[in-house]
């Protein structure tokens, strides 16, 4: 069982509210002023990895406090509740195991009786021989050729976390090319499918419950072209596979559960990309470098778990956030890769983090009176840099950004990667620092202004600075930097839940969409006008009606 505390009534709550006043009109440049040792001593190393979190609105007191905080919301028993394999979901009645997953010094872990290392390790031997088997050429198509593509048909945590990784390791590929069907919307399958030849396609129908509507109505649409392309039904068993929890389903659907791998109920969807569901990654980096991935976030787990909370990567990354949303009021968080193969990053922890946090009822029951998980946003550098910084540097809103960034790249071309390197460095400084009037002024008079345009100017040129940036530079994006850096953010979101006092594990907030969408396809049918329904949404649907 979690701890159930409210954290706005511990002690380093009440201390935290006293000093942030004082905190809030501090210049993160005048504490680097006054002190030499800062980034040294607000900077962390692990392995291959370096977090830098001096440049932000914090000092040693703040983050003494923020850690008193975590002691006091007892996030160290929560930890091991957690990697012990205690039903911390309690809303759902399950173990929260994703760590077990990537458990590769095969610790043993026992769940409900069950020796759960070795059901994982079973899987993995499967998804080795799988994987070696279709990359070699071995494994052949109904026709005898050799695979050359793979669709993952998946969405959620199905689709996310493959599809980033993969795009996160492209420069790891296979000689298989990856594609990732995911909307329900026809023009997602029928584009993919275009370009295939279904000889030479295998498909990984990824769905944890195998009753998803927009998984299940693609993997039909799948199975019906492969059909309709000259493929008898004893060909599915070459062509289709099923990442699950769900056997009967499987079978069902018309899969061989030869070809059927397993998962358990103790992985959450948008945890499960080091289970079955990564097949596609495995397939698409090969098995090796799957383990490799498995490995980093291993790694970090252990750090994790055992770290003191003011050396530890993830307790930083949550605490500091804690810190903005619920004492500066910040809304949201930008996560800013500077690397093209780290495109899908924020989007992946879009349905991390905000799927987990975003709670308004706490582990007790209660209506919560404070602000819970932010708004996940962000886009590639540069990219972002010409879209959305103007408001990131002069709007009105404090938004924390994580800038990340690898210092080598896998494309060394020319001057690319040293000029992308210095917009990341010359951001965060300027979020930082900004630009006096005096400064402005300065620069409009060496540029041959006049008094009267310098006053009329001055004040749009002004940066007011003091917005704050975590800069996390990778040596080199590699199957386990970014599994170490993938587990970070999930522990993150982990101290996050625990201070909230909020259920991280479950998911109710998506099921009322989907029972109405149930209920609505009904009512497309036919050319009754519908009117059970409000005025607007009975106007929608009776329009859509005349207009088909
Ligand atoms: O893997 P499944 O069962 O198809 O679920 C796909 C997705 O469905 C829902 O939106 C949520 O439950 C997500 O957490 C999940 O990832």
């Amino acid at each position: 069982m979690l701890p159930k505390i409210n954290f706005t009534e511990t002690e380093a709550f009440r201390y935290l509210s006293d000093y942030f006043p004082t905190m809030a009109e501090q210049q993160m440049k005048d504490l680097f002023a006054a002190d030499p040792d800062r980034f040294k001593k607000f900077s962390i190393t692990f392995e291959d990895i370096l977090f830098d979190f001096s440049k932000n609105r914090i000092d040693d007191k703040t983050m003494a406090l923020l850690t008193q905080l975590a002691k006091e919301c007892k996030l160290k028993e929560a930890i091991e509740a957690m990697f012990s394999g205690e039903k911390i979901n309690e809303t759902e009645g399950r173990a929260v195991l994703h760590t077990a997953l990537r458990n590769v010094s095969n610790k043993p872990l026992t769940v409900d009786g069950e020796n759960i290392t070795e059901e994982v390790n079973k899987v993995l031997k499967q998804m080795e021989t799988f994987s070696n088997s279709v990359i070699s050429g071995e494994w052949k198509g109904y026709k005898g050729d050799e695979i050359t593509d793979v669709v993952n048909i998946g969405i959620g945590g199905s689709d996310l976390g493959p599809v980033m990784v993969t795009e996160a390791l492209k420069s790891y590929k296979t000689r298989l090319n990856l594609h990732f069907v995911s909307n329900v919307d026809g023009t997602h399958i029928e584009e993919t499918l275009k370009t295939l030849n279904p000889a030479t396609t295998l498909f990984l129908v990824a769905s944890k419950t195998f009753t998803t509507q927009e998984t299940m109505t693609n993997a039909h649409t799948a199975r019906d072209w492969f059909i309709k392309s000259g493929g008898k039904d004893e060909d599915v068993a070459k062509h289709f596979a099923a990442l699950s929890t769900n056997a009967k389903a499987v079978e069902a659907f018309g899969i061989d559960t030869k070809n059927m791998f397993v998962f358990w109920d103790w992985v959450g969807g948008r945890y499960s990309l080091w289970s079955a569901i990564g097949l596609s990654i495995a397939l698409s980096i090969g098995f090796d470098n799957f383990k490799e991935l498995l490995t980093g976030a291993h790694a970090a787990d252990e750090h994790f778990r055992t770290t003191d909370f003011e050396q530890n990567i993830s307790v930083m990354l949550g605490v500091l956030g804690i810190w903005y949303n619920n004492f500066f009021g910040s809304e949201t968080e930008a996560i800013l890769p500077y690397d093209q193969y780290l495109h899908r990053f924020a989007a992946y922890f879009q349905q991390g983090d905000m799927e987990s946090n975003g709670k308004h009822v706490d582990r007790n029951g209660n209506e919560v009176d404070y602000s819970t998980g932010p708004i996940i946003w962000g886009e590639p550098g540069t990219n972002g840099q010409h879209a959305f910084y103007q408001l990131i540097h002069q709007g009105t809103k404090l938004i924390p950004c994580d800038f990340i960034a690898p210092a080598q790249s896998h494309n060394p071309t020319g001057e690319h990667h040293p000029i992308l390197l210095s917009n990341f460095f010359a951001q965060t400084e300027a979020l930082m620092n900004g630009k006096t009037e005096e400064e402005v002024t300065a620069e409009l008079k060496a540029s041959g202004k006049t008094a009267e345009e310098i006053e009329k100017l001055a004040s749009f040129k002004v940066f007011e600075g003091n917005r704050p940036t975590n800069s996390i530079l990778l040596k080199k994006i590699t199957p386990r930097s970014l599994g170490s850096l993938i587990a970070f953010y999930e522990h993150k979101i982990f101290v996050q839940g625990i201070i909230w006092n909020i259920f991280s594990f479950d998911q109710w907030g998506v099921e009322l969409g989907k029972q109405l969408a149930v209920k609505i396809q009904k009512e497309l049918k036919g050319d009754e006008t519908v009117s059970d329904h409000d005025s607007s949404t009975n106007g929608l649907i009776n329009q859509y009606k005349d207009w088909r």
